[in-house]
């Protein structure tokens, strides 16, 4: 049965998305771990609702990215990965780490990439006055945000629109996308080619929601 883990840094809504989601269709997958890299990730307490095994690996107690990334390898590896799922995850990851997981390891962004790559999208898609934004779920690269795209879903950007109401509508549209993407992987419907991503049998990959 293949094996997920999850690598978070707050309220890992996306995790519980995808877990609750696996539990309602009765995927066959094992949840073998979340890590958070540090202590005060409130997903942590999801895990442990659910029984699966919940673990801190606090970045501020290594020197390095290297040193920081190297523990996660090891913690991942000890837990055993098919997938490495970034939900909310608010680190970096070096390059060693990349290649370690490479073809494995996904992550979503709250933006349509490759518009508003990095942080804080949702008050740069206002600033820049876009009349849709959403959500990327992309294979994670050296390059921040720049990984082969595996599916995306857009909102509109309503009048009187702030920071936090975009924010929630991309999060809804996240946690609709995460889940399927997730499940692609599992059921082996995704291939990479070149730096695009090929869904088989084909499908949508910009998603209705
Ligand atoms: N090598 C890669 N690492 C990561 C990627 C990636 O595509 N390539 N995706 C990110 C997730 N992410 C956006 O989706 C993202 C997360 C964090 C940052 C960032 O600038 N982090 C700062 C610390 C910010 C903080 O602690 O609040 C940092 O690491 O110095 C940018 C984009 C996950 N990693
Ligand atoms: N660059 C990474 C990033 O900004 N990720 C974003 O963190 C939020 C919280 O996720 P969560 O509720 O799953 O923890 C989500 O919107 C996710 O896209």
């Amino acid at each position: 049965m293949p094996s997920i883990v999850t690598l978070i840094s707050g309220r890992g809504s996306n995790f519980e998305a995808i877990v609750k989601i696996a539990q309602k269709e009765q995927w066959q997958v094992t949840f073998a771990g979340v890590i958070a890299n540090h202590s005060e990730a409130k997903g942590l307490d999801f895990a442990r609702s659910q029984g699966i095994p919940a673990f801190i690996v606090e970045h501020r107690e290594h020197p390095s990215r290297e040193s920081f990334d190297a523990a996660l390898i090891e913690k991942i590896d000890a837990l055993g990965a098919d997938l490495v799922v970034l939900a909310g995850f608010m680190r970096i990851l070096t390059p060693a780490f990349i290649r370690h997981f490479e073809g494995r390891l996904i992550n979503i962004h709250p933006a349509l990439l490759p518009a508003f790559p990095g942080l804080h999208t949702h008050q740069r898609a206002l600033e820049a006055g876009v009349s849709e934004h959403g959500a990327t779920v992309h294979f994670v690269t050296e390059g921040v945000d720049e990984g082969p795209i595996i599916c995306q879903a857009s909102v509109p950007v309503l009048v009187g629109d702030d920071e936090k109401s975009l924010s929630a509508r991309v999060l809804a549209a996240e946690h609709q996308i995460y889940p399927r993407a997730v499940k692609w992987f599992l059921d082996g419907r995704l291939r990479i080619d070149g730096n695009q991503v090929q869904l088989q049998p084909p499908e949508s990959q910009l998603i209705k929601l």
